[in-house]
């Protein structure tokens, strides 16, 4: 049996194949497209792959995507299936006023750093940030309650939005530094300062609310430019969301299992 994990954002699509569909299977291969090229998947990048017989998919690029996909996914025998984040899964519960509403990407992160907080006997919160297309820095407590989080631009949202509502701020990309004395410097600083600002600023609310010094788990393919200089300790981890969807995937089979019985 082998499992299928996808990841849609506003920039890339990312997969990964494993050898099953349980928290710690293994990774087979995995990759990443952005949305312009899906419509080459099928004939690229998975024509050579064996065939998954399940998949699971978080998606926050719109149902136009979404059918862009599932026509790729057709060269396979199988049913695709969503994540649509609800109140309680996985040992997560969504604090959001509206739980659907919810970013499946997000919804997905939390239950895969849960279940990174559980493996690891940890007793701790925990502060889930991904930095990709936007940025979203979201808390959760000792018992796995989502408490609420942040949403911001990233980083190429910040310089576009500044590029196309002034003249002057038309310049190449540049360094993050303490006091920039020019203008890339001081864009790429301001963008830079904006993001981890707010991580440290959710941070602190955790603390406060907990009493505990949460888990930082920063994930996205921007994280690494943050990371240098957000000033709590943190740890990267690349596959947060294709952890979160091997819970998902494996308590929905739980759960299919004891509908299935039952009937
Ligand atoms: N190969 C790369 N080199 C530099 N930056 C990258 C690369 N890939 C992604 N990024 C950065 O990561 C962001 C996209 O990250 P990703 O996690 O794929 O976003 P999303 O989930 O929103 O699609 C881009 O906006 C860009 O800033
Ligand atoms: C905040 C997001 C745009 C992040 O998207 P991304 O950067 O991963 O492309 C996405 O999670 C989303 O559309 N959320 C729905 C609204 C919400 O979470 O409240
Ligand atoms: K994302």
């Amino acid at each position: 049996m082998s499992f299928l994990a996808i990841d849609i954002g506003n920039t890339r699509l990312k997969w990964a194949r494993f050898d099953g569909a349980q928290p710690g299977a293994t990774l087979l291969e995995h990759g990443a497209v952005f949305l312009e090229h899906i419509e080459d998947l099928a004939e690229r990048e998975w024509s050579t792959l064996p065939a998954p017989q399940q998949m699971l998919g978080a998606n926050v690029a719109g149902d136009a995507v979404r059918r862009r996909v599932e026509e790729q996914l057709e060269c396979w025998d199988l049913a695709p299936r969503w994540v649509v984040p609800s109140s309680h899964e996985a040992g997560v519960h969504n604090g959001y006023d509206h739980p659907t509403r919810l970013g499946a990407d997000r919804w997905v992160a939390l239950v895969g750093a849960r279940s990174q907080v559980l493996r690891r006997g940890l007793q701790k919160p925990c502060l889930v940030v991904m930095v990709g297309t936007a940025v979203t820095v979201d808390a959760l407590d000792l018992e796995g309650n989502f408490l609420g989080g942040l949403i911001l631009p990233g980083h190429g949202i910040m310089l576009r939005a500044l590029e196309g509502g002034t003249a002057g701020l038309r310049v190449p990309t540049g360094e993050v530094r303490e006091f920039p004395t020019n203008t890339s410097d001081a864009l790429t600083s301001g963008g830079n300062y904006a993001i981890t600002g707010a991580i440290e600023r959710m941070h602190r609310h955790l603390l406060q609310r907990t009493g505990i010094p949460p888990l930082t788990l920063m994930t996205g393919g921007a994280a690494w430019k943050v990371a240098p200089a957000l000033d709590i300790e943190h740890e990267l981890v690349d596959g947060l969301l294709f952890d979160g969807l091997l819970a998902l995937e494996a308590d929905n089979q739980t759960r299919r299992a004891a509908t299935a019985s039952s009937a």
